[in-house]
């Protein structure tokens, strides 16, 4: 069990209220409540209503999408109901004409007797796959249409994009969100926060998300903190335990100043690099001549900080000259730390050449490993940050660097690439009675039906297809032939042979009290399922540049059923 400042999630039967207080019955557009009333006028809002939820085309230029936000959808509808306040303020926003006992209905309106049946938070996903259908009072439920688009649209479109940026980075790198100032709002940094996670980041900047979800915390310092220091003469406590309490150096400032020394009598290293080092860019400097006079006030306040931090002691490198002055500042105090038995954190990069940066700098802590015989030296953690996003980070690949994390803000929390993912809300069934919504452009047709959704997986593991049949057709069965129908194009089809077949939707809100429901996961394994699922994926799925696009598909009794209904409700047209 997951639990949070509300407490805990899901416990027993009580599922605690959305993250966000905001996130009331009110969170919907107008002409939910409008169709309400006419409903309502019209005697039907009784009648059962099924919706689906799905989108239509994988967003980022991508063949997958990360599903993301059903958990705020349920903690959504666990908690529906609209208060007294809520109702004046619909009667007030509604036309005077709008009759009281419209009021009374809204006062008794809670989602017991909805049904919400979805495909568990963090799986990969594809277009016009149902994420979540909602049956129930078409009235009741069309007040969920526009929160639960809120809810899912921006979680899976930033989830994805983490996933995105992950796959490019490379699993070994660690990936730390650090987006908040740049995130649209307060809901969109903590959104961000949560779903980057949730995507296979490793860590977050934003202390308020580290405290409502347990994501692990990271973070470095600013510029401001080493442009703060004017020189050493400011640092006053100069005193520092060892790491083992046994005994204090009384003068770090000066322990620092002689390793600093040490590391500007340097002379021996040249830039032909012998094969222990581990970066191939051949554009090395010697650290002859690289170690001269470094920045004074940038050495004071990496010192200062790392008589915070003797534990933790992490260095923005770049604020004045990166090899000229970060770096050579850098390692003498971390070798000064590290004679008191403390191992430094390492560097941060926030701007020019990443890559060659990067390489050079590693190159700088593999002599000073082997020069100083501290062994952990070469490897040092490099973070690097900067406007980075999936195109930088796969040219940083291309040209080889040495990062060990990245810090990625804006281009992932505000989705730079796509601003939204086009979830839609579509009528599938009325009164147990099909419906289409028809268009001029085929893609924006929808699927009729209470349907049922499949993954069938193929004999080497990797998911093959995805198929969606009617609620009463019998299941694809392991090792028989299934044929699989484009929905909308008569000349696409397949027969699949699966190996195994998973049903990708299940019951997180049974409409019943008591019934049978799916718990909700905490996001630690909703990310592990994010992870998991990732791998699975064949990988020219997933592969940025013109990746192959994953089947969807329907039943060929579905196929079938859908031209039926679309020559029904089409009109027929008459040319003159
Ligand atoms: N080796 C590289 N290959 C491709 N892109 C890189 C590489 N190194 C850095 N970048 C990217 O290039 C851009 C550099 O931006 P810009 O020139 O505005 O910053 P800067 O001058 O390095 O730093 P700042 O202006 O923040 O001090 C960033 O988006 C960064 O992520
Ligand atoms: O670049 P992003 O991906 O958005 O990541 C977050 C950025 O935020 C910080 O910069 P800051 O706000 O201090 O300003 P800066 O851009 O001038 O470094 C940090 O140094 C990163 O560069
Ligand atoms: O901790 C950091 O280094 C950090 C946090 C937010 C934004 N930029 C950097
Ligand atoms: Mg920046």
């Amino acid at each position: 069990m997951e639990a949070n400042s509300n407490g805990p999630i899901d416990s027993g039967r009580v599922i605690a209220p959305p993250t966000n207080p905001m996130v009331t019955p009110l969170l919907t557009d107008l002409y939910q409540f409008t169709m309400a009333y006419a409903y309502w006028k019209a005697g039907k809002h009784k009648e059962q209503a099924v919706f689906d939820l799905y989108f239509r085309k994988n967003p980022f230029g991508g063949e997958y999408t990360i599903f993301a936000g059903l958990e705020e959808c349920i903690r959504f509808i666990a908690n529906f109901k609209l208060t007294e306040d809520d109702i004046s303020f619909v009667r007030e926003s509604l036309s005077s004409s709008c009759e009281d006992g419209f009021y009374d209905y809204l006062r008794g309106v809670d989602c017991s007797e909805v049904k919400v049946y979805a495909i568990p938070e963090g799986t990969v996903v594809f277009p016009k796959v149902p994420l979540i259908r909602v049956e129930g009072p078409i009235a009741v439920v069309q007040l969920l249409e526009t929160p639960f688009l809120n809810l899912v649209n921006y979680a899976s479109l930033v989830a994805t994009n983490a996933a995105r940026h992950r796959f490019v980075a490379g699993e070994s790198k660690n990936l730390l969100e650090f987006g908040l100032r740049r995130a649209q709002g307060p809901d969109g940094g903590i959104g961000a926060s949560r779903y980057c996670y949730l995507g296979g980041f490793h860590a977050t900047s934003n202390v308020a998300a580290g405290k409502l979800f347990g994501i692990p915390l990271r973070g470095t310092h600013s510029h401001a903190f080493v442009s703060s220091f004017m020189g050493p003469d400011e640092i006053i406590d100069k005193s520092l335990h060892r790491s083992d309490g046994q005994s204090t150096c009384e003068d770090f400032v000066s322990l620092v100043q002689t390793w600093l020394s040490k590391i500007q009598d340097l002379r021996s290293v040249h830039s032909d690099l012998d094969s222990t080092y581990p970066c191939s860019l051949q554009r090395s400097k010697s650290l002859n001549g690289t170690f001269g006079e470094t920045n004074q006030s940038e050495l004071a306040a990496f010192t200062s900080y790392a008589l915070a931090f003797p534990s933790n002691f992490l260095a923005l490198v770049d604020t004045y000259d990166v090899m000229r002055s970060g770096i050579p500042n850098y390692c003498a105090v971390a070798l000064a730390l590290n004679d008191l038995g403390y191992k430094a954190a390492g560097i941060r990069l926030d701007s020019g050449d990443l890559a060659y940066l990067s390489c050079e700098a590693r190159k700088i802590f593999c002599t000073i490993e082997k020069e100083f015989g501290v062994p952990w030296f070469g490897k040092t953690n490099i973070t690097a940050s900067n406007d980075l996003n999936e195109e930088t980070l796969d040219a940083l690949n291309k040209q080889g660097h040495e990062v060990d994390s990245f810090g990625i803000g804006t281009y992932v929390v505000t989705c730079y690439a796509q601003a939204a993912l086009g979830c839609v809300f579509k009528l599938v069934e009325i009164n147990n009675q099909p419906r289409i919504k028809l268009s001029e452009d085929v893609t924006k047709v929808s699927i009729p039906c209470k349907k049922r959704s499949y993954r069938l997986y193929g004999k080497e593991g990797y998911p093959l297809v995805d198929i969606m049949t009617g609620e009463n057709e019998p299941p694809p069965k392991v090792g028989e032939r299934t044929l699989c129908r484009h929905p909308f194009n008569e000349s696409k089809r397949a027969y699949v042979v699966p190996q195994r077949v998973e049903e990708l939707m299940k019951c997180f809100w049974p409409g019943s009290p008591g019934g049978v429901r799916e718990d909700l996961p905490p996001l630690k394994d909703i990310r592990e399922r994010c992870i998991t699922q990732l791998k699975k994926m064949r990988p020219d799925h997933m592969r940025r540049l013109n990746p192959t696009p994953y089947k969807v598909s329907v039943s060929a009794e579905l196929y079938d059923f859908i031209h039926f209904l679309w020559l029904n409700e089409a009109p027929v047209g008459e040319l003159q």
